[in-house]
């Protein structure tokens, strides 16, 4: 569904993103994970360009990203950051209707449907977001991203800032709204841990470039390289000290 082709992106000397080729499937769960500056935000930013390649191609469905208007190619496309990015002056049920409003799309009870999609209650809807906690306003930025039914999510640290309980709890239902949507999903995370537990696929970036492009249960199995098991070995190293605790 998503291809990307010998795709450069340069700052200055430096190669944010270094002649990468890759395709994400439809339907699929990827996480991006990667020391930071690695690339990983570029990357992603340049499928809904909100970057531009210095070379190479990206394409969706077939059809480069480049010939399409940005906003009519960002409604295909939801795009979720780490500070939710949510409008401080409009309620919750505006934040959530903007995309239909902008499109001149009937709101009809569209907003109530993306509450219930992200499980929470119906009366937060006249609430502005500071009235709302981290994980509920990452939530109402989730259902403003799904409110025009783009088969893309893009999430870059969208979980990032929540408390790990929250966090856990919303990756949870990220998975579930994925599956249940039909999605195809492209989550860039710092946590290992996280990319393990939500995606199906991680792709593992260093200095501009994919290293591994492995499965969770290979990662486990201790495959996928050098830097990806440098990042694997955070959560292992948690989990047996965890685990030395029990004894
Ligand atoms: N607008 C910009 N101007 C100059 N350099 C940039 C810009 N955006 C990114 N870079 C550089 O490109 C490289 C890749 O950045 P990018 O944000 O894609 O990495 P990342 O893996 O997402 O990092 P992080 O996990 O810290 O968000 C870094 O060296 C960064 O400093």
């Amino acid at each position: 569904m998503i291809a990307l082709d010998r795709v450069s992106r340069h700052y200055g000397a430096v190669a944010a993103v270094d002649n990468i080729s890759m395709t994400v499937a439809r339907g699929a769960f990827v996480a991006l994970v990667g020391a930071s500056g690695s690339g990983k935000s570029t990357l992603l930013r340049m499928m809904n360009r909100l970057e531009t390649p210095d070379s190479g191609r990206v394409t969706i469905d077939g059809r480069a990203v480049s010939d399409e208007a940005p906003h009519r190619l960002r409604r295909r496309i939801g795009y979720v950051f780490q500070q939710h990015g949510l409008f401080p002056h409009m309620s919750v049920a505006a934040n959530i209707a903007i995309g239909l409003r902008l499109e001149g799309r009937p709101v009809g009870d569209r907003v109530g449907e993306m509450l219930d999609l992200v499980e929470l209650p119906r009366a937060i809807a006249g609430r502005m977001p500071d009235a709302l906690s981290g994980g509920q306003r990452q939530r109402v930025a989730i259902a403003r991203a799904l409110a025009t039914e783009p088969p893309i999510l893009l999430l870059d640290e969208a979980l990032g800032a929540l408390d790990p309980v929250t966090r856990d709890s919303v990756a949870g239902r990220l998975v579930a709204l994925h599956q249940r949507l039909g999605l195809t999903t492209l989550l860039v995370t710092h946590d290992m841990a996280e990319a393990l537990l939500t995606a199906t696929r991680v792709l593992v970036m260093d200095k501009g470039r994919i290293v591994a492009d492995a499965t969770p249960a290979q990662l486990v199995a201790g495959e996928g390289g050098e830097v990806a098991q440098g990042l694997m070995a955070v959560p292992r190293h948690q989990a047996e000290r965890l685990a030395a605790l029990a004894r």
